[in-house]
C-alpha cells in the first residue's frame, strides 16, 4: 500500500496543513439532519452485481493501522443507483470503543455503534487511483452497525478473522462469501450527498450513499471489532472515525419521504 500515513485521529488539526483538500467545503463525515433532506423521487434503488463470491475467492483482510480493509475484486458492481457505473476496490469499518459508539456519520446527531464503507471507483476512469482525483470518481456505500440478538453470520465472516491481524500491517486470506450481505436487504432507503473521502488525503470525489436500515451485530461480534486490532504504538485501534464536517450549503438527498 501508499506505506504509514503519520496522520491519526488524535492531531486532526495538521490533517489540512499536511493535506490542503482536508480543509475544503465538501468534506465528509456529517451529521445528517433528516428534516433538511431534500426527497428526491428520482434516486433509483442501489443494485450489486456480482457481489457474490464463491468460497475459492481468497480475499485479503488487512490491519492497515486505520482500520481493517478487506479488498475486493472489481468483478463487485454498483449498476443501480448511480448515474454511472461503479465497480469495487476495498471495505473497511469504523468503530467505537467501550466508552462509545464510532460511526463517522451520525443522523438528527446520533452516532451509532459502527459504519461499514464500501469504496467503488467510476468505470469511466482507467483505475481506481485515476478515479480518486475526479469530482464523479468514487462511491461509497455506507451502513451503520448495531448491536441485536443474533451473531450476523455475513459479519462473522470477517470478525472471526480478527484475531490474525492484531499487528499494524498483518494481513490474511478470507474465503469469498455473498458481500452483499454485509450491507442492508433493503437498498432503496438511503440518504445521497456529495462528500469527500474521511481520511487524508481527503479527496473530494465521493458520491456518499448512507443505508436508511441498520445491520445488527450480537454484541460478542460488536465487542470483537473494537477490542482485537492494534495500532503502530500498540494500543488498541478504537475510535476511529473523524469528526462530522460542515456541510457549507451542501443538499442531502433522501430516496425516501
Ligand atoms: N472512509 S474512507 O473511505 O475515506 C477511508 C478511511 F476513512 C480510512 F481510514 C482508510 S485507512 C487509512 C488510509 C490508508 C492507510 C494505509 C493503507 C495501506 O497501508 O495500504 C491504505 C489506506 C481508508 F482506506 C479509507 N478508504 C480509502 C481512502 C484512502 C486512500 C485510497 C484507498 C481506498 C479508499
Ligand atoms: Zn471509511
Amino acid at each position: 500500500g501508499k506505506g504509514h500515513s503519520h496522520w491519526s485521529y488524535e492531531d486532526l488539526k495538521h490533517w489540512s496543513t499536511d493535506y490542503s483538500d482536508c480543509g475544503g467545503t465538501k468534506q465528509s463525515p456529517i451529521n445528517v439532519d433528516t428534516a433538511q433532506a431534500t426527497f428526491s423521487p428520482d434516486l433509483r434503488p442501489i443494485q450489486l452485481s456480482g457481489y457474490s463470491l464463491p468460497a475459492n475467492k481468497q480475499l485479503k483482510l488487512k490491519n492497515n493501522g486505520h482500520t481493517v480493509v478487506l479488498e475486493l475484486p472489481e468483478s463487485l458492481a454498483l449498476t443501480g443507483g448511480y448515474a454511472q457505473q461503479y465497480r469495487a476496490v476495498q471495505l473497511h469499518l469504523h468503530w467505537g470503543s467501550p466508552l462509545g459508539p464510532g460511526s463517522e456519520h451520525t443522523i438528527n446527531g446520533r452516532r451509532f455503534p459502527a459504519e461499514i464503507h464500501v469504496v467503488h471507483y467510476n468505470t469511466k476512469y482507467d483505475s481506481f487511483t485515476e478515479a480518486m482525483v475526479h469530482p464523479d470518481g468514487l462511491a461509497v456505500l455506507g451502513a451503520f452497525l448495531e448491536v441485536g440478538h443474533g451473531e450476523n453470520q455475513y459479519y462473522h465472516e470477517i470478525l472471526k478473522h480478527l484475531f490474525e491481524i492484531q499487528e499494524v500491517g498483518q494481513e490474511t486470506l478470507v474465503p469469498g462469501f455473498n458481500i452483499a450481505g454485509l450491507l442492508p436487504a433493503n437498498l432503496k432507503l438511503y440518504f445521497h450527498y456529495n462528500g469527500s473521502l474521511t481520511t487524508p488525503p481527503c479527496y473530494q470525489t465521493v458520491k456518499w450513499t448512507i443505508f436508511n436500515q441498520t445491520m445488527l451485530l450480537s454484541h460478542n461480534q460488536m465487542s470483537m471489532l473494537v477490542s482485537s486490532l492494534r495500532t503502530d504504538d500498540d494500543k488498541l485501534l478504537q475510535s476511529n472515525y473523524r469528526p462530522v464536517q460542515n456541510l457549507h450549503g451542501r443538499r442531502v438527498l433522501a430516496s425516501f419521504q
